[in-house]
């Protein structure tokens, strides 16, 4: 067999194998929903078992407007790079106003739940829990409308999050729920995020705003968001400014995920900590239109990775030299007779 295809063959094999970037969580992933995860059944159903489907761990962001959702949710999918993530808006599935509603906007209120088609919400969710991509929805703040002929294209992932003011409001849709948590910040912060935020980014002016805010928001906000923190099982308060919670919840989804579980059924198991470099090199060998030069030459930089880590791992003693100023300098040379092994699979 030509050297070449050998090389790609390991490289193949070592991405599917024990790399964060290239982890196959398969059988790891089907804790049932938040209502028993915490208990001992569902930690015992979260080790590895190969007859088990893999399914999407689904977490839910809710909170006030302008709460921090959406910040707390990009510092856990940063935090989580080493697996696959989605977040799913529920503004996305704003219905979108009618030319009449459109005349009277000012009448419409967008914090009550009959505002979203949670029906397609429902469906979207329950198909990327199943593995299937979705086409989401692209709503306009500014038109209050959806893009009659775009839609963002959602695959399906390790981790879905969805987020929004009314997320826990139906029970169906909290029952899709793997982790539930409620961003908790004050009124008056959010009501001048809020300001600032519609001024700048969605074309309103101040008065339309504190206006929108006492008619519709702050009254929806008392009625249906803030009854639906009770569903919550973490609460944040201060919402991105809490690293603390963030870390603690990072952790916590981590475990479920199953890496933990890895390492307690290989207890001598070393996973290498990926990087957005390591990623980009993931996703360079996987994609078919990259060319043969490319592709060697980025599974020869991942296969060195493994190898200097390897490397790290060997037994050492202690070897002092002297250097050419003369001082001593202590430090290790790796022991005699080390022995490497490359093991090329077919
Ligand atoms: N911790 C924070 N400190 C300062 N500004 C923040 C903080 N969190 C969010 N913001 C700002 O407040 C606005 C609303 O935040 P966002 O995360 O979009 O909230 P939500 O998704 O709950 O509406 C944004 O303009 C954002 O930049
Ligand atoms: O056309 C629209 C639709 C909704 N809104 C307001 O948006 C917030 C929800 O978004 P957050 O990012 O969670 O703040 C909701 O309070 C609606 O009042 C809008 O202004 N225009």
């Amino acid at each position: 067999m030509p050297e070449e295809t050998t090389t790609i063959d390991y490289v193949m094999e070592a991405a599917s194998g024990p790399h964060f970037s290239g982890l196959r969580l398969d059988g790891l992933l089907s804790s049932p929903p938040s209502a028993s995860s915490s208990s001992p059944a569902s930690a015992a159903s979260n080790r590895a078992d190969p007859n088990a489907t893999k399914q999407p761990f689904v977490i839910g962001v809710s909170g006030g407007t302008a709460s921090g959702k959406t910040t707390v949710c990009d510092m856990i999918i940063q935090q989580l790079h080493d697996h696959r993530v989605v977040l799913v808006n529920q503004d996305s599935f704003y219905r979108g106003l009618t030319p009449e509603e459109s005349e009277r906007v000012h009448e419409y209120n967008f914090d009550h739940p009959d505002a979203f088609d949670t029906e397609q919400l429902l469906e979207c969710v329950q198909k990327l829990k199943c593995g299937q991509s979705v086409q989401v929805p692209i709503y306009d703040f500014k038109i209050h409308r959806r893009s009659s002929d775009t839609f963002r294209q959602v695959n399906a992932s390790d981790v879905i999050i969805l987020e929004g003011i009314l997320v826990f409001h139906d029970q169906r849709v909290r029952n899709l729920m793997n982790m539930k948590i409620f961003v908790d910040t004050d009124a008056d912060v959010r009501l001048a995020r809020r300001i600032r935020r519609d001024t700048v980014e969605r074309g309103r002016d101040i008065n339309s705003v504190l206006e929108m805010y006492a008619k519709f928001v702050k009254p929806a906000f008392d009625d249906f968001v803030h009854p639906s923190k009770k569903y919550a099982d973490v609460i944040i308060p201060r919402g991105g400014d809490n690293h603390v919670a963030i870390d603690l919840i990072v952790q916590h989804i981590q475990t479920k995920l199953g890496q933990h579980d890895l390492c307690k059924i290989y207890p001598n198991m070393y996973v290498i900590q990926s990087t957005f470099q390591i990623r980009g090199m993931h996703t360079l060998i996987r994609d078919r239109e990259i060319s043969k030069h490319d592709f060697v030459f980025y599974s020869d930089r991942l296969i060195r990775l493994v190898v200097e880590h390897g490397l790290g791992h060997l037994p050492f003693t202690e070897k002092q030299v002297v250097t050419p100023t003369a001082s001593v300098y202590t430090g290790v040379d790796f022991c005699k007779k080390l022995c490497g092994v490359s093991i090329v699979r077919r």
